[in-house]
């Protein structure tokens, strides 16, 4: 088996998807804002979105791995236990005094269990119902509700935390606090689960700044996987320019990808990852945000040194040629559907622009959006829609909610 993700909108044949559970039946008024979603969901229905997400992607044939299902076997191993045993049992964040004892307390469940409470989170009180209290100052001090461990709601958007780049993965180092727990997750995934392992001889490339990459930060709803060598991210909210001269120096010293184009996004939430605002549909046409406007845009390409870079800087109304000079093409389609800028940013907000491909025209979208649908229908698209009432709330699509490890080049 060989894992590579050679464009946006190839044939999809294999994805990793996160069906929410416990760490969404967490969310609160309270918190729901520091955890980076909308509102509290009706979890059951949501998990019933999701189910017909995962299920209509099985029915084109494309395979489907549960993130909450490749942890826990991954935790089967002692060395991806420890590393992300180590990883979350840090003395910074536990103390002296506690995190010895929380470290060998949770190496004691199994990895399904230990799956669980690592993304679901786990209170003070769940924990003394179990094991006896740590003399130590921090633990003391939290109230019984307060959560030992955060729950990770966002690992539903599976397309952020690792993202897949022609023949390698980049395992990312997340912008807020809420999210950074989940890269060591897929460390443990990509470096030691059997499915994964017994390619790391060197047929996949495994990209990863680590811990200490802040403030290069990079999520994978900024990059797009466009074709011919070529990489289209967003510099938003999340992803730094440093973090795409790193990446750039990696995927050119691999040979993995030729050009970067390098778009510079407006810093705000809405548009909070490039594939909110911009997705390809075929190989040469992308859906926009008519609010998106146009955007000074970078090219890097390898420099004169292993250590160079060469940058070819574009004012914002050369943006769609630079993408498309990047794809080898004389241009590119960009569609936008008409309609007023209060009905087009309420779109926006609900994902319209997330679709996901199948494969090349055939995309995977909300059925709310029903604007941007129709205007890809009359465009000669095929559009499938999902119900996502719910999972919307967390301000993510199907592209978000999807990590190819799988996906042919557009022929
Ligand atoms: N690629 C994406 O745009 N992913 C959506 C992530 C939503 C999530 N609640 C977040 O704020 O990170």
């Amino acid at each position: 088996m060989t894992f590579h993700v050679d464009s946006e909108t190839g044939r999809l044949r294999r994805v990793i998807l996160h069906r929410p559970g416990l760490e969404l039946k967490r969310l609160t008024p309270t918190n729901k804002d520091e955890l980076l979603f909308d509102d509290v969901l009706w979890v059951r229905r949501a998990q019933q979105e999701h189910d017909i997400f995962a299920g209509l992607l099985r029915y084109r044939g494309v395979a489907v791995h549960l993130f909450g299902d490749l942890l826990a076997e991954s935790l089967a191993v002692p060395a991806a236990r420890s590393l992300v045993l180590d990883r979350v049992f840090d003395e910074r964040e536990y103390g002296p005094l506690a995190t010895d004892r929380l470290r060998a307390a949770f190496d004691e469940l199994p990895g399904p269990e230990l799956a669980e409470v690592l993304i679901g989170g786990i209170t003070k009180r769940e924990f003394l119902e179990r094991h006896p209290e740590p003399t130590s100052v921090r633990f003391h001090v939290m109230d019984p509700d307060d959560f030992l461990l955060h729950p990770l709601p966002n690992h539903l958007f599976t397309r952020d935390t690792s993202a897949w780049v022609y023949d390698g993965v980049a395992i990312n180092a997340m912008r807020w606090p809420a999210r950074q727990r989940e890269s060591v997750h897929f460390e443990a995934i990509y470096g030691y689960h059997p499915l994964f392992a017994g390619e790391r001889s060197g047929r996949f490339h495994l990209w990863s700044e680590g811990q200490g990459a802040h403030p290069s930060t990079i999520e994978g709803g900024d990059v797009l996987v466009i074709g011919n060598g070529a990489v289209l991210v967003g510099m938003s909210e999340r992803t730094t320019p440093q973090a795409v001269e790193l990446l750039a120096r990696r995927l050119f010293a691999a040979g993995s990808a030729r050009t970067i184009v390098a778009l510079d996004m407006p810093k705000r939430r809405a548009f909070m990852h490039l594939d909110t605002v911009l997705t390809m549909v075929d190989g040469e046409t992308f859906t926009q945000y008519a609010g998106l406007g146009m955007l000074r845009s970078y090219t890097i390409e390898p420099g004169s040194g292993e250590r160079e870079l060469k940058v070819t800087d574009h004012p914002p109304e050369h943006m769609h040629r630079a993408i498309a000079a990047a794809l080898g093409l004389g241009g590119i389609r960009v569609l936008t559907p008409t309609q007023d800028v209060h009905s087009a940013e309420r779109e926006q907000w609900d994902d319209g622009c997330n679709v996901l491909a199948v494969e090349p025209g055939v995309v995977v979208a909300y059925d709310r959006t029903v604007t941007a649908n129709t205007h890809l229908r009359r465009q000669g698209f095929e559009v499938l829609e999902i119900p996502g009432g719910e999972l919307g709330r967390g301000r993510g699509g199907p592209r978000c909610m999807s990590c190819p490890v799988e996906r042919d080049p557009v022929s």
